[in-house]
């Protein structure tokens, strides 16, 4: 059995660290989630300091009461962090205050029985499930990141729960449920230390990944910028080369898009590029590359893909937006495309490629758009 005191004081040296780091990053990033997650913590030590003066002093206002009121304030805060992630804390706040000085009415008759502590695991565990709850609706782009907190906030709120529910239905006294209640507060104790330290490593990796995005990704389609589009595309083309494999490249361009501007709107216009993103991404295998590269104009990269392979895409592409009209606010608007397909010649880089496929772009404009033309 692990021994209680020491792992108090390892989550208080902890707790007090983790609260130092975020206080850092909230003054080094002014982003006020930390500070949330800053004042969480450092609440989770008073909590635990003044509970755990309950074994040297017989002052229960302060053991009992006050202690009951940090832990209650700890996944509080932590809410509110969570709201500040996306700017919303300030619509929580009031309630998150109202919650707590009702508890600090609620608990002041009943803080030295067994009631208080009821009262407390179960709101507790409502605001566990709560913070669940509100990870949810931040409508991150990377889930999988916020999961691993959610799941810890899940089984400390089961955690919780089940503290309720031995308090409930057995004498404290009982030797058993006194054990029980112990594993409980040590793992109370581990997950919401487990939880600060989750906190910052995944705002962390979620700006790095927002900052990967925005030097990648073109913001309107989420398709990739011209940037990432050549560099993932010269190292395809360096391996094609190297291996002599059929590899094919596509310039594509809407045609008379600024018409669409001009008696739709920009607004519109916005909508079309990307519906048609949508709809040529939807032509593509998994291992293709697709950008937009300009206004609107996209590139698609086609490793492993023979000339004739290229070509017959290129037309699917081209009827998927020929076939069915763009519909925006009740409003039908026909577009088409122009393609130029180009097939890798001996030894070419990808801007050597990408102007050729612009030739056979070109052509098909002149032609009279709305058709591929493979360029020799
Ligand atoms: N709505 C919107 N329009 C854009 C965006 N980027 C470029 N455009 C518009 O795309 C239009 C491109 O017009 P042009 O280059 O004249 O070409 P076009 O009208 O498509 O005619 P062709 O290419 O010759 O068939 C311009 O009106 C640009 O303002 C964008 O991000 N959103």
């Amino acid at each position: 059995m692990m021994h209680l005191p020491t792992i108090i004081i390892i989550s208080i040296l902890l707790n007090s660290i983790i609260s130092s780091f975020l206080m850092s990053l909230y003054v080094l990033k002014k982003q006020k989630t930390y500070l949330y997650w800053c004042c969480s913590c450092f609440i989770f030590v008073l909590a635990q300091i003044t509970a755990a003066l309950r074994a040297f002093i017989d002052l229960d206002f302060v053991s009992h009461y006050l202690a009951d009121l940090f832990i209650i304030a700890t996944p509080l805060a932590a809410i509110l962090g969570i709201h500040a992630y996306n700017n919303t804390e300030r619509t929580k706040f009031s309630a998150c205050l109202g919650v707590l000085l009702a508890s600090g009415v609620i608990l002041l008759p009943i803080y030295s029985s067994s009631f208080g502590q009821l009262y407390t695991t179960t709101l507790i565990a409502c605001c566990f499930c709560y913070a669940a709850y509100a990870l949810k609706t931040l409508h991150l782009g990377r889930i999988t990141h916020f999961l691993v907190l959610q799941i810890c906030f899940v089984v400390h709120a089961i955690l919780m729960f089940c503290q309720a529910a031995l308090l409930l239905s057995a004498p404290t006294s009982v030797v058993d449920t006194q054990q029980a209640l112990a594993v409980i507060l040590i793992s109370h104790i581990v997950l919401s230390t487990c939880t600060a330290l989750v906190w910052p490593v995944l705002m962390f990796l979620e700006s790095e990944q927002v900052l990967t995005d925005l030097a990648n990704l073109d913001p309107l389609t989420g398709l990739l910028n011209r940037r990432a589009f050549l560099n993932l595309s010269a190292t395809h083309l360096e391996q094609a080369n190297g291996c002599k494999k059929e590899l094919c490249a596509l310039m594509i361009d809407i045609d008379f898009f600024k018409k669409v501007n001009d008696q739709f709107g920009h607004d519109t216009g916005d909508e079309a590029l990307k519906w048609v993103a949508k709809q040529i991404q939807a032509q593509l295998r998994e291992h293709d590359i697709i950008a937009r590269i300009g206004g609107e104009e996209f590139a698609i990269l086609l490793p492993n893909t023979s000339e004739k392979n290229a070509h017959a895409l290129s037309e699917r592409i081209r009827l998927a937006i020929k076939n069915q009209p763009f519909i925006y606010r009740q409003q039908s608007i026909s577009l088409s495309l122009s393609i130029g397909v180009i097939k890798r010649s001996k030894d070419s880089n990808i801007n050597d490629l990408l102007a050729q496929a612009d030739k056979g772009l070109y052509q098909a404009k002149h032609n009279g758009r709305n058709q591929v033309v493979v360029a020799i």
